[in-house]
Formats: structure tokens, sequence, C-alpha cells
């Protein structure tokens, strides 16, 4: 099994700077950095991308939420797609090249974005969160049935924290994405650094 995968959302709360300024503490940590601030134009994010890389962060590393043409036009890692974004099929034609991300909550929406070539998807919400409020969490019978019956990677998301990450691991996640439990800690490097701990990453 390769080392999980470490995913850091942005909470499309906090100023822009002040997400770049925790950014570039805590990437030699963590695989990707998604921008996903849903106020933001396309010339707001393109620029906050050119911000993340002014911090020495590598673009191999960033994911743009729904505006692929700001992934592409910055050559990102990849876009990460939502149902209101564009389909996933469309995206894997028009921008050949882009790894492409949707985001799923049921077994039949993953088979639906695996069929259209999705590169991985995020499966959520797994436990309670305060971004899901009013929502009943997934839990993780349904991530086992679809890493069990598909060859697509997930990713689990939703009040993930280093003492339930690794049921995630265990149920055939390829990593888990966290936003409040790095973005709102009073020190996200110690956060992150307990959330390697927990992936048994090696830093
Ligand atoms: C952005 C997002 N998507 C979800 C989904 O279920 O698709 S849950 C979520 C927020 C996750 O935040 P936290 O790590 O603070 O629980």
């Amino acid at each position: 099994m390769s080392v999980p995968e470490l995913h850091i959302i942005s909470t499309g709360k906090q100023q822009i700077t002040k997400f770049v300024e925790i950014a570039s503490e805590i990437h030699e940590y963590i695989d990707f950095i998604h921008l996903r601030e849903k106020h933001m134009s396309a010339a707001q994010l393109y620029q906050a991308v050119t911000l993340l890389c002014e911090r020495n962060i590598p673009l191999s590393k960033i994911i743009v939420n729904d505006r692929v043409d700001v992934a592409w036009s910055q050559q990102a890692y990849g876009v990460q797609l939502a149902f209101h974004s564009l389909d996933v099929s469309v995206v894997k034609q028009a921008f050949p090249g882009i790894r492409v991300g949707r985001s799923i909550h049921s077994f039949d929406e993953a088979q639906t974005v695996f069929e259209k070539g999705a590169d991985f998807a995020i499966y959520g919400h797994v436990f309670p969160t305060n971004s899901k409020s009013g929502l009943p969490p997934k839990g993780v019978e349904e991530l086992k049935e679809i890493t069990m019956n598909m060859k697509l990677p997930i990713i689990a998301i939703g009040g993930i924290t280093p003492s339930n990450s690794e049921l995630l691991i265990n149920a055939g996640a390829k990593g888990i994405a966290v936003m409040s439990g790095v973005l709102d800690a009073k020190s996200p490097v110690q956060a992150v650094k307990e959330y390697c701990r927990s992936l048994g990453k090696g830093r």
C-alpha cells in the first residue's frame, strides 16, 4: 500500500493572504493544496495560484476547485469538480492531461465518475463536520464498498481528525482531505504534523 495522501482544502473564509501564509508553512508536509474559494472570480483565483507559487509551493501540489480554466492556464496539478461544475468527460476531452477530481457522495456517483474518466474522487462527508451541519455523515461502510469495487482512487473528507484517519485508510481510502482541522488550528504546522503521524507519513 502506498503512503496515504494528505490534502488540505482552503476554507473560503480566510483572507487569501492568510491562507497563502499557512500554505507556505505546511506545504512540505502535505501532498496537495486545494483552492476552494467559491466567492472568487477567475482572475482572483488565478492571482491566488500566483501567490502560492511565489511562496515556492509547487504547481504539482495545487488543485483548483471548479475552475478548470484557472487550473489549466496556471498548469496546476488538477481541478476538483463538483456537481455544478463542467462534466468530468467534458473536462477530460477539452483539457487533455489535466488531472480531474470529482466530489462524490454515493456508490452510484463513484461509478458514474469512474466511467467518465475521473482520476480521483473526494468522498464525504464521512464524519460529522460543522461544514455540513444538519446532514448525516456517511461513515465508512459505503466508502469500503467503493474502494473494494472500483479502481478509482478515493480521498475521504469531512470531520477527519488524526484519531479517526486510520479508519479511512483501512477502509481503502487513498488519502484524506482536511479543512478546519488544520486551517482553524492554533498551530497549523503542529496540526499537520499530527495528521502526518496518524497516516504514517515520513516527516
Ligand atoms: C469541502 C467539503 N466537502 C465535503 C463533502 O462531503 O463533499 S465535506 C467538506 C468540508 C470538510 O471540512 P472539515 O475537514 O473541516 O470537516
